[in-house]
C-alpha cells in the first residue's frame, strides 16, 4: 500500500457538504430507536425530582399519562416502567413484585389503554420489592438463590403480560430464568409476549443514581450484585450469557451499562446478528448532565453524539433518559 492514490481519492470530497455527508453516513439514529425509562410512583398528581439525575423527575401515573400525550407525539413509543415501591411493601419475598394491582401492572394497564401505538417493556427483576435491596430472595448469609428467584420472576413477568406488556425484561441475572419465563408465557397463552433479555448485564459502580431513584441505594445487603450480575474483567463470558439466552427464547437481548461496553455490543451484533439493545445506564446520563451543567460540553451536540455511538457500534435501540432530549433534537 502506497500513498499513490493522492489526489485521485481524498476523503475529504464527501465531507465537503452536509448533503454529501447525510448521503453517505453510515449509521442513522432516529426516534424509533430510543426506549425511555420512566419512574412511578404510587398516589396521584405526585412528582419529585431525582437529585444525582437532574432533569429526570419520578411521577404518578396520572402525570406520567399527561406527559406521555407529548413524548408520544414526539416519536417515542417505547417505555420501560420503574416503580418506586414503598418501604411499607418491601419484603424479604418480594411478594409485591406480582400484585395485579402494583404500581408497574397499573401503570401498564393506564398507559396501553390510553396509547394505541406505544410499546411497553417492563423491568423483571425482585429489587424493587426486596427489604433487602438484592435482585432476588437470599438465604441467611445473604447470598441471591438462584431457582427459587426464578419461580417469583416467572410469576412477576406473568402479571406484567397479564396487565398487557408487550415485551417483559428480565434485568436479574439468574441462570435460567429466560427459559422459565418463556414456559410460563407459553402455557398461559402469551405467545406473542417478547423477552427482552438483559444478558450481559455488569455488576456496575454507574448504576448508582438509578439506586437512588427507586430508592433502593442504602439498602443492597451484601453492598454489591457481584454474585449474579457480570464481572466487567469479561467479554467471551458476555457471548455465553447472550447465546444461552437466546436458545431459551429471547427475543431480544441487552448489554448494560452502555457506553463503557461496546465492545461488548458490538461483538454480540457482529458475532450472533440478532437484535441488540443496549442501555445508556443512571451513572452515564449524571455524567453527562454534570459537564453540561459546568459548560464543559456542549449538551445539544453530545446527547446525539453519544446515541449515534450505541448505533455504530451495532445496537438496534437504546435505553436511555436522553429519551425526551434526542427527540426534540431530532424533530428540529
Ligand atoms: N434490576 C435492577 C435494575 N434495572 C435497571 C437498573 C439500572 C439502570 C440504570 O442505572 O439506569 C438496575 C440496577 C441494578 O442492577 O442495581
Ligand atoms: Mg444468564
Amino acid at each position: 500500500m502506497t500513498f499513490s492514490t493522492f489526489p485521485s481519492r481524498r476523503m475529504r470530497r464527501l465531507r465537503s457538504h452536509d448533503a454529501l455527508r447525510d448521503m453517505v453516513a453510515e449509521n442513522h439514529l432516529s426516534t424509533n430507536d430510543l426506549i425511555y425509562p420512566i419512574f412511578i410512583l404510587p398516589g396521584s398528581n405526585q412528582r419529585e425530582a431525582v437529585p444525582s439525575m437532574p432533569g429526570v423527575f419520578r411521577q404518578s401515573v396520572d402525570l406520567w399519562l399527561k406527559e406521555l400525550d407529548k413524548l408520544v407525539a414526539s416519536g417515542i413509543r417505547t417505555y420501560a416502567p420503574f416503580p418506586v415501591t414503598p418501604a411499607e411493601l418491601k419484603t424479604d419475598c418480594a411478594s409485591e413484585a406480582f400484585n395485579p394491582e402494583g404500581l408497574v401492572q397499573t401503570a401498564i394497564r393506564q398507559i396501553k389503554a390510553r396509547f394505541d401505538n406505544v410499546i411497553i417493556m417492563s423491568d423483571v427483576a425482585l429489587d424493587p420489592f426486596t427489604s433487602h435491596g438484592q435482585d432476588g430472595l437470599i438465604d441467611s448469609n445473604g447470598y441471591v438463590l438462584n431457582d427459587d428467584t426464578v419461580a417469583v420472576l416467572q410469576q412477576q413477568a406473568l402479571s406484567h403480560a397479564e396487565a398487557g406488556a408487550d415485551m417483559v425484561a428480565p434485568s436479574d441475572m439468574m441462570d435460567g430464568r429466560i427459559g422459565a419465563i418463556r414456559n410460563t408465557l407459553e402455557d398461559a397463552g402469551h405467545v406473542n409476549t417478547c423477552i427482552m433479555a438483559y444478558s450481559a448485564k455488569y455488576a456496575s459502580a454507574y448504576y448508582g443514581p438509578f439506586r437512588d431513584a427507586v430508592g433502593s441505594a442504602g439498602n443492597i445487603k451484601g453492598g454489591n450484585k457481584k454474585s449474579y450480575q457480570m464481572d466487567p474483567a469479561n467479554s467471551d463470558e458476555a457471548i455465553h450469557e447472550i447465546v444461552m439466552d437466546l436458545q431459551e427464547g429471547a427475543d431480544m437481548v441487552m448489554v448494560k451499562p452502555g457506553m463503557p461496553y461496546l465492545d461488548i455490543v458490538r461483538r454480540c451484533k457482529q458475532e450472533l446478528k440478532v437484535p441488540t439493545f443496549a442501555y445508556q445506564v443512571s451513572g452515564e446520563f449524571a455524567m453527562h448532565q454534570a459537564a453540561f451543567a459546568n459548560g464543559w460540553l456542549s449538551k445539544e451536540a453530545v446527547i446525539l453524539e453519544s446515541l449515534l455511538a450505541f448505533k455504530r457500534a451495532g445496537a438496534d435501540g437504546i435505553l436511555t433518559y436522553f429519551a425526551p432530549d434526542a427527540a426534540e433534537l431530532l424533530n428540529r
